[in-house]
């Protein structure tokens, strides 16, 4: 045993990309070098263009070198499920959370498939147990979950005897017959897969027509929700499945919960529910360990937990590991990324990079984390022993005693005797752990488990635990983990930028702050460094980007120069160059397309000015204390049956009255202002004497590169319908342009 202990479960290796490494060092050099011209060349330019530029590109030199360091050391892990098999004699629980939030903007029919994907997993199944949060309260959501645990008795055998994949019926049913009967056509399969394609088909039309007619429901199982809105009702907890007996090849129990919510009381949304899940589930099955996904993060592969619990349970891993996350990966995508949200090469390189470091951030879905982390150990709690006092529990966990039990039974290390325990005598004090008032005065969200804070709960939670000294990894299996739906559409993917943004933000300026975290705690430097790439990527970065903008057009207009226009010109020519052939190499060498680079080159000029400015701008208003930040739902739909790659029109650009698209009408009708001002030589003269020179064709070039990287938004001012602009942001850009002009031609450098 001794031995077989020692055997590692999974293995880390770390490579070195040279070519990868000398590009990123060239790059850099060339930004330093940039900066240092600009000393040197202070005299020939005018002071406040020579300043804005310095200090714009003084930060992105800083960001280069956030993402290098972030990049430097890759990593890949590699899991040994058949190992642990053989080693470890009884594997433990996992209890399973999804969230789900609102019927409209996440239908119930793909919470259903996520948790019917989940009940499927290739696991013991008294060994795990399904955990759904509905802050929707809705009964829709809630009969759907009844009829998929229905179907669910058909579903999962089924899955389980022909070797089901994809467990998420609506992903396997997508795949045409002719290619699923071409792999096995025995006439049982047949039938048997037509007769389950039909009962699903009859359990979608069920759920999306009958749910409208218990929209207003007063009887039976749905009493619990008369007189209930969604922000305002009791606690609401339903065993919809006990596997009674733990029976092996049963189902797993399935558990509706609806925390209590009042008006007027903050929920901290998505970590507000996490909470709740962990206190509800620490009551019921108090697994050791917890995987949860987001409503619309279905499986990809059926071994995820042996894969997961192979870092767990390896013997180092047990002492270092905290949590265990699964990229994200989206289905059914559209043709060339033209929203630019698929992150294909972000992640790719990313991963691999933090996965070197610390490990991953922790990207709230497809993650497994230990319940003793959650509850607030570290390490060396671990090392250590840890006891803790009654009062302390109290303190930190809540005055409900079961709790108090369960979290002791965690810490000290102890397995939960789940046989002794009956899911319905516990609903009630259930209830009461899931009541908005229980965390008052207590540790939960402040100290310990989902921290409050921050619209990005998942990041920031990860890096309380990182700075605890804990290291977590990433699990790329074959095929991989989960798969998710990246949104399309303009809005949607924007609000979603902008409040990962926002969130990230509010990471930088709260007390855990990773330079803090680093000063304080036990995050590392590089980690440190790379938790700063992300903040800046999403937010920080968004403000220079911003000034850079507006700086090209401050000099069309006022006919002066910020680019060189001696030898100087090289640096910033050659920077352009490499960086555009180096990335457009990394896309070709993922086997994606030129087109696909674009798309992501020039979403990333709209987004951050965009999402990331207006982000910058509401936690602004947060740390004045005006306003407060808010978690808005991405809209989820079922993508249509017809291949999505050949809908034209899902990937144009649509835009709503969001002031989202405010900063973006605005930089795109200066920098077109400016061209015209230009043309028609409304430029003020240069004055020679000065020894200073005009705008040159650099600003011209660059102008004119960022119009075409709003190609979407040129094209927005003149479409109909959702394609277009609404008027109103228009109007708002133009007195924007007006103003920003007049300020110009005021301030024309002398
Ligand atoms: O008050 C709320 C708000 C949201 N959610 C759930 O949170 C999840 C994530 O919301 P979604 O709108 O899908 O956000 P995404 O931007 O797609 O999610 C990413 O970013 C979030 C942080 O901004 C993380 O929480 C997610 O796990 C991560 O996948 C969904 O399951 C929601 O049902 C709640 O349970 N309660
Ligand atoms: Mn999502």
């Amino acid at each position: 045993m001794a031995y077989q202990n020692s055997i590692p479960f999974y293995e880390k290796y770390w490579y070195k990309h040279n070519y990868k490494r000398v590009t990123d060092s060239l790059l850099l050099i060339l930004l330093l070098s940039l900066l240092g011209y600009r000393v040197i060349s202070i005299n020939n330019y005018s002071l406040f263009p020579w300043f804005v530029a310095f200090l714009c590109e003084s930060w992105f030199t800083f960001s280069w070198f956030l993402t290098l360091t972030t990049q430097w050391s890759p990593a890949v892990t590699k899991t040994y499920p058949h190992r642990l098999l053989q080693s470890v004699e009884e594997l433990p629980p996992v209890d399973l959370f999804v969230t789900t939030a609102d019927p409209e903007l996440e239908p119930p029919i793909i919470t259903v498939n996520t948790v019917l994907s989940l009940l499927a997993l290739d696991y013991p199944p008294h060994k795990l147990a399904c955990y759904v949060s509905d802050d929707g309260c809705s009964p829709r959501t809630f009969y759907a979950l009844q009829e998929a645990s229905q179907f669910a008795k058909f579903w999962v055998p089924f899955c389980k005897k022909y070797h089901v994949q994809v467990r998420a019926p609506f992903r396997y049913f997508s795949d045409k017959p002719e290619e699923v009967f071409g792999a096995n056509n025995t006439p049982e399969f047949k039938q048997e897969w037509l007769q389950m394609k039909d009962m699903y088909d009859n359990l979608s039309s069920k759920i999306e027509l009958d749910s409208s007619i218990i929209s207003n429901p007063c009887n039976g199982d749905f009493a619990v929700f008369s007189n209930t809105e969604r922000t305002n009702h009791p606690s609401i907890i339903q065993v919809i499945w006990e596997n009674k007996e733990h029976i092996a090849d049963g189902l797993p129990h399935l558990i509706y919960i609806s925390r209590e919510k009042r008006p007027k009381q903050p929920h901290h949304y998505k970590a507000g529910a996490m909470n709740v899940l962990t206190r509800v589930s620490g009551l019921i099955t108090n697994a050791p360990f917890m995987l949860n996904v987001d409503c619309d993060m279905i499986v990809n592969n059926p071994k995820i937990v042996h894969h997961a619990l192979s870092i767990l349970l390896d013997h180092k891993g047990e002492k270092e590991v905290a949590f265990v996350q699964f990229p994200q990966k989206f289905y059914a995508t559209l043709k060339d990324d033209p929203f630019g949200n698929q992150m294909t090469i972000l992640a790719k390189y990313l991963a691999a990079g933090i996965g070197g470091l610390q490990g991953p951030f922790y990207g709230g879905t497809n993650c497994f984390h230990r319940r003793k982390v959650i509850y607030g150990l570290s390490p060396e709690n671990i090392e250590k022993g840890n006891s803790i006092s009654e009062e302390e529990l109290k303190q930190k966990f809540g005055t409900s005693k079961e709790i108090m039990k369960s979290v002791a039974c965690t810490l000290e290390g102890r397995t939960y005797s789940y046989n002794d325990i009956n899911i319905s005598n516990v609903v009630d004090v259930a209830s009461q752990v899931a009541g908005c008032a229980y965390e008052y005065g207590t540790g939960w969200g402040k100290q310990m488990a989902w921290i409050y804070g921050s619209v990005t709960e998942d990041v920031l939670t990860g890096l309380t635990i990182h700075k605890k000294g804990w290291r977590s990894e990433f699990c790329m299996p074959s095929p991989i983990g989960f798969t998710g739906f990246a949104p399309g559409g303009g809005p949607n993917s924007m609000a979603q930028q902008k409040r990962w943004a926002t969130g990230l933000l509010e990471m930088f300026f709260c007390k855990h702050c990773p330079i803090i975290s680093t000063l304080f705690h036990k995050l590392t430097l590089r980690q440190c460094l790379a938790y700063m790439w992300i903040i800046n990527h999403w937010g920080l970065m968004s403000v220079f980007e911003v000034c850079y903008a507006c700086l090209l057009a401050y000099c069309i207009i006022t006919n002066s120069n910020f680019l060189p226009q001696d030898l100087g010109i090289c640096i910033p020519a050659a920077f352009l160059v490499i960086y555009k052939i180096y990335t457009a190499s990394e896309y070709l060498a993922e086997g994606l397309s030129i087109r696909a680079w674009w798309n992501n080159q020039r979403m990333s000029r709209i987004t951050p000015m965009n999402a990331g400015f207006c982000a910058f701008l509401s936690v602004l208003l947060k740390l004045f204390r005006i306003s407060e930040t808010v978690f808005d739902i991405t809209k989820k739909d079922l993508p249509s049956a017809k291949d999505v790659g050949d809908d034209k029109d899902a990937g144009r650009y649509t835009f709503d009255e969001s002031v989202v698209f405010l900063p973006g009408t605005t930089i795109l009708l200066v920098q077109l202002t400016a061209m015209v001002i230009k043309l028609l030589g409304f430029q003020p003269p240069v004055a020679t004497q000065s020894g200073k020179h005009g705008c040159g064709l650099g600003e011209i070039f660059c102008s004119v590169y960022l119009i075409i990287c709003y190609w979407p938004f040129l094209r927005g001012l003149f479409e109909t319908g959702k394609y277009r602009i609404p008027l109103s942001t228009i109007l708002k850009s133009a007195i924007l342009t007006c103003l920003f002009v007049h300020l110009c031609q005021r301030t024309v450098p002398g």
